[in-house]
């Protein structure tokens, strides 16, 4: 079970470099005295008041550990560590040396088809626990997707930053304008119910982006992005795209439909003739 540390995580351990910041936090490689293990602790500050600007409701960040601390999974970022103090939370979590799946294409400009392959599989496997449990990640992106190490055949990856996470109630039709223009789904720009199906909708776009290098629906603005989001207006480029078996297209074509009921599920997507043969 996780303890909530009321000390000070620097009691238990040495604070390292920053690996990054976000509208969340701070992130920090650090290592824990009393084993020499490195992590990665994600300090959160927490709103004062409701009045005051800064920070993040104390109430949304208990949700994100919720969330985290029953999760399970190996393609599933796991908490070690918890520390609370009146302004700041401090999640202790396994350090992912290889960085953004984000980073890794970037790096790489396209990968082939066998290692988009081999990513999604367990980008799949992830949601596919994750929808199990009615949980909905939300805020899917390469941004989102670390690497345990990235110089290894075929890196293993985990889905981090449960931030706008929701546990979807039966019935509840959980709305909320969030994530990132890019990757989300109509549904999130119309203010409709959202559901995992908004998650697969994601899915479709990393597939798009590791296959190509591009983003379907990107425009110059965010909202000619949102607009194209909602036309639905996306195409496989011939020049990034005449290498791409149709197989590939098709799982695409199948998670990129504006009807959420329609789009495949996680489960569906594992046994994808593009996928199954793994
Ligand atoms: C090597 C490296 C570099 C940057 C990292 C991380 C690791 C990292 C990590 C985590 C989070 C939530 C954010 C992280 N960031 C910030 C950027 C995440 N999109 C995490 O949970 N484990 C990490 O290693």
């Amino acid at each position: 079970a996780l303890a909530l540390h009321p000390g000070s995580v620097e009691e238990l351990y040495e604070l390292l470099e920053t690996l990054g910041s976000g509208h969340f936090g701070v992130v920090r490689r650090c290592r824990r005295r009393s084993t020499g293990v490195f992590y990665a602790a994600k300090f959160i500050k927490t709103r004062r008041g409701r009045g005051s600007r800064r920070g993040l409701e104390r109430a949304q960040v208990e949700r994100e550990v919720g969330i985290l601390r029953d999760l399970q999974h190996p393609n599933i970022m796991r908490l070690h560590d918890l520390f609370a103090s009146k302004s700041q939370m401090v999640l202790v979590l396994e350090l992912m040396r290889g960085g953004e799946l984000f980073d890794f294409i970037a790096e790489k400009e396209m990968l082939s088809e066998e290692e988009a392959i081999g990513f999604l599989a367990q980008i799949l496997r992830g949601v596919q626990y994750l929808h199990a449990r009615h949980i909905a990640h939300f805020d899917l992106k390469p941004e989102n997707i670390m690497l345990q190490d990235k110089d290894v055949p075929e890196p293993q990856i985990k889905i981090i930053d449960f931030g706008l996470a929701q546990k979807l109630e039966d019935g509840v039709t959980f709305k909320s304008l969030c994530g990132t223009p890019q990757y989300i789904a109509p549904e999130v720009i119309n203010y409709e119910p959202l559901s995992s199906a908004t998650d697969m909708w994601s899915i479709g776009v990393i597939t798009y982006i590791l296959l190509s290098g591009l983003s379907p629906f990107q425009g110059e603005t965010d909202a000619e992005t949102l607009s194209n989001v909602l036309d639905g207006a996306y195409e496989f480029e011939e020049h990034h795209f005449s290498q791409t078996s149709e197989m590939a297209k098709d799982f695409i074509r199948q998670l990129l439909v504006k009807e959420p009921r329609e789009r495949m599920t996680a489960s569906e997507c594992l046994v994808h003739p593009w996928i199954k043969p793994l």
